[in-house]
């Protein structure tokens, strides 16, 4: 599957433009601030249903306007679909596959895998837990349902909890009563969320290793570890031991909330102990695996959109992961870059055929497409 023709009109920095994009790699060529990661932006729109920068959609509206829209076609095997996304100001956003609405926007996650990589992605390591979170529980969630529905009731009964911790103080009595009213629901989704995170790190870190090893020529080992307080005790065991706390602090101090995901290089935390070049080599890693996890789970090729990700790099790293990419193994890849010498030093050196465009005063001009001279 690929995206085959993209249209925008008011997002973001771009009044209108349409870009037809080949089905293998497409180079985005600007200066700084063009809007090279917008159009990134935009079709991880179309995938996820929301911006991978701005949460806020109302935002994504071209400065003045008070609406956007995102169209594309799609090739999928012989036929073609189309995905439409509509924003418009105080209204609720509209999302369509072959013209047709969607009820629930998350029927549509799924449906049109991307995966971006990206500078921001640094902050999966510099970040607290919640991010690492998000980012696993947005992996399983794409293509495991009941875990999602786990993680949003697990998300509402914790609140509960914690409003009403929170009530009991005001109030200055505790009813260990009717907090356990909360613990039967929270332990059970919990236990299930525990259960299906632990499952999916097992098998997704040698899929990482995999990639980081071939990025980085097999120089440095690095692994993923899954930091649960479930690994040591049952989740009742910790609400039991946790009941003071969890008075004092009026909120509950244990549970599966509290994960994480242990990101090192030879045995040490890479937020202290990694390069930045060896950090961003990390992350790509991840996102690789990412890739071919939902590959496999999806059964369908996500777009790969790369953002600014040769900066930091070695020229041995860049070659291998381009190398990589344009194996067949991947499938379309979107590349921004401020260099046009260095992708085309890049590809040509390598033989690789690409698509170019120039981003220039807010709109989009395709160049040319590179042959490879074998
Ligand atoms: N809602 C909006 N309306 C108009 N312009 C916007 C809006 N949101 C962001 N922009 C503009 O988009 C531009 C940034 O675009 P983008 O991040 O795609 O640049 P880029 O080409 O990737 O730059 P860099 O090379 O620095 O990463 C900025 O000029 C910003 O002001």
């Amino acid at each position: 599957m690929s995206l085959s023709k993209l249209s925008l009109i008011n997002f973001k920095n771009y009044k209108q433009a349409d870009v037809s994009l080949s089905p293998d790699i497409n180079c985005f060529i600007g200066p700084n601030g063009a809007g090279k990661t917008n159009i990134l932006d935009a079709i991880y729109y179309l995938s996820m249903c929301k911006s991978y920068l701005n949460p806020v959609d109302s935002q994504n509206i071209l400065f003045g306007e008070s609406f956007f829209v995102i169209q594309s076609i799609w090739n999928k095997d012989e036929d073609q679909e189309s995905v439409y996304c509509g924003v418009k100001k105080g209204q609720k956003k509209v999302f369509k596959k072959n013209k047709v609405t969607y009820e629930k926007l998350a029927d549509h996650i799924g449906l049109f895998p991307a995966v971006m990589i990206s500078p921001y992605d640094r902050n999966l390591i510099l970040e607290g837990s919640e991010v690492r979170r998000k980012w696993m529980d947005g992996i399983i969630a794409q293509f495991d349902r009941d875990f999602l529905q786990d993680l949003m009731k697990y998300g509402k009964v914790l609140s509960q909890r914690n409003a009403l911790l929170k009530n009991m103080s005001s109030y200055g009595f505790f009813d260990q009563e009717s907090i356990s009213v909360w613990d039967e629901q929270l332990i059970a989704c919990g236990k299930n969320i525990h259960k299906v995170r632990k499952r999916v790190v097992e098998e997704f870190i040698p899929i990482f290793q995999k990639y980081y090893q071939w990025l980085s020529d097999n120089k440095e080992e690095v692994s993923l570890e899954y930091r649960s307080q479930l690994f040591d005790q049952s989740f009742e065991e910790l609400l039991e031991g946790a009941k003071r706390n969890d008075q004092r602090k009026q909120y509950t101090t244990v549970g599966t909330h509290k994960d994480d995901f242990g990101f090192t290089i030879k045995g040490h935390p890479i937020k202290k102990f990694g390069s930045q070049g060896q950090q961003k080599s990390y992350l790509i890693a991840l996102r690789l695996a990412q890739y071919e996890w939902l590959l496999s789970r999806l059964n369908r090729k996500p777009v790969l959109l790369l953002d600014d990700i040769f900066d930091k790099l070695d020229n041995g790293r860049v070659e291998r992961l381009m190398q990589m990419v344009s194996d067949q193994d991947f499938g379309q890849v979107l590349i921004t870059d401020t260099d046009k010498q260095r992708i085309a030093t890049i590809f040509e050196n390598n033989q690789i055929e690409y698509k170019a465009f120039h981003i220039e005063e807010n709109s989009i001009v395709e160049t040319e497409t590179k042959i490879a001279s074998v």
